[in-house]
């Protein structure tokens, strides 16, 4: 069995070693030529594959260890008979707190409380409704807008309409799709991007062409009233500085990128292969990954509420950080080449970063210890 796997893809030799070569290539140099001599690929995001692209090909299993699925022609592969097995909600959880990060550093640059604000989520899968339930329990009014969803009998759904026109905040959980009565290219196309209530924070972190990026930057020329947060971008690894320069973060398609996000996806991949091949699944993450429940933090047990979330919040994860390293790579370059290969190499080269539930947090009050109980920490000694 040849399996031509992304070389970004961790855990690889634990997972697949003895089931066959690996070949290791970046994803996005995983061309047609390549596939031809692969039974089997193991992708992320960045490799595009239509049926086409197999048709000299062997491969009859691909899996693809993210949320994300545009990047393969899905009805185009299973007519060629070709298995896709991707990893639902593995990093959903890194998105969350990418979205909370972002809600209190806008807080803070702009001194309106981000708990005060109704949040409007555009897409209430995995994601989306991990955001609203977080988002609930701290006690925020959130709106929610998933007409997929609607249509099979989901609750308490509004319009986007409706959502643009009372959210303060809007965040983005959609997958990117190009046809059919909901799809979501250019959902935020200009005259939507308009119509934005004055003051709102519009938060994208599910696929850069969701939001027209020409729009947008046009639109944010001609007001500053609006925060944009943008974590993928229309022509990703190609950037738009301008564009950069007036989001109020930026960073480089890391949302989900949590040690535990990745691994999980590998870890599924490497179940969803078993399934299609018949045998048993013989390991589990656990074996080879530090485990969750690792990480103490202490706060000062006579500080508010209020500040031990921040405090917590921003120990876990800081998009200050990966905002900075972003326009940074941009400072020292123009030339687009330069930039690919930039935006490539901060992903690449991500720093550590764990989520929320392998942390303990110790020396709290009761009041603090129900909030950050809300924001999925587990508090040691409550
Ligand atoms: N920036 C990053 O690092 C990451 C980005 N993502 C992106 O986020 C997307 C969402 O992830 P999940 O929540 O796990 O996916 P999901 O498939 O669980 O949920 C997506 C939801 O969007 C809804 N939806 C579809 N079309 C819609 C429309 N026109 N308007 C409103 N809702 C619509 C669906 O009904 C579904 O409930 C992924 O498809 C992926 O593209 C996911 C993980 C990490
Ligand atoms: O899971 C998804 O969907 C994502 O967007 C991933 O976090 C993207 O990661 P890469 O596949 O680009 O490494």
């Amino acid at each position: 069995m040849r399996i031509l796997a992304d070389e970004n893809i961790p855990l690889l030799d634990a997972f697949f070693a003895d089931q066959g070569s690996i070949t290791r290539l970046p994803g996005r140099a995983i061309d047609a030529a390549a596939m031809a001599s692969a039974d089997a690929l193991l992708l992320r995001s960045v490799t595009r594959v239509t049926a086409d692209m197999l048709q000299d090909s062997p491969v009859r299993f691909i899996g693809t260890c993210t949320i994300g699925t545009d990047h393969l022609d899905l009805p185009g592969l299973a007519a060629a008979g070709v298995h896709v097995a991707s990893a639902p909600g593995c990093n959903a959880r890194g998105v969350v707190e990418y979205v909370l990060s972002a809600l209190l550093t806008l807080s803070e640059r702009t001194g309106l409380d981000w708990r005060q604000r109704c949040v409007g989520i555009v897409g209430v899968g995995e994601v989306g409704g991990r955001l609203a339930a977080t988002l609930r329990n701290l006690g925020l009014r959130v709106l929610c807008c998933d007409p997929p969803r609607k249509e099979q009998g989901a609750a308490d759904m509004v319009s986007l309409e409706t959502l643009l026109a009372e959210a303060d905040i809007i965040s983005c959980h959609v997958p990117l799709t190009r046809q059919g009565s909901h799809a979501t290219w250019h959902l935020f196309n200009q005259a939507r991007l308009q119509a934005l209530r004055p003051g709102t924070w519009l938060i994208n972190s599910s696929r850069g062409p969701v939001v027209d990026n020409s729009a947008l930057n046009a639109v944010l020329t001609e007001r500053n009233d609006v925060h944009v947060v943008l974590d993928v971008w229309e022509h990703e690894p190609a950037l738009e500085p301008q564009l950069v320069s007036r989001c109020a973060l930026a960073t480089p398609h890391i949302a989900g990128y949590s040690l535990d996000g990745k691994l999980r996806g590998t870890e599924m991949i490497y179940q969803a292969w078993c399934s299609f091949n018949g045998q048993p699944v013989q390991r589990q993450l656990s074996e080879f990954a530090p485990t969750a429940g690792c990480n103490y933090l202490q706060l000062d047990p006579g500080a508010p509420a209020d500040w031990q979330l921040s405090h917590a919040l921003r120990w876990v994860y800081d998009v200050r950080d990966d905002d900075a390293r972003l326009r940074a790579m941009l400072a020292r370059t123009a030339d687009q080449a330069a930039i690919h290969s930039g935006f490539d190499r901060l992903r690449k080269d991500y720093p550590l970063r764990r989520e929320t539930p392998c942390v303990r947090i110790s020396g709290v009050e009761r009041t603090s210890a129900v909030l950050l109980k809300a924001a999925g920490f587990s508090v040691l000694g409550q």
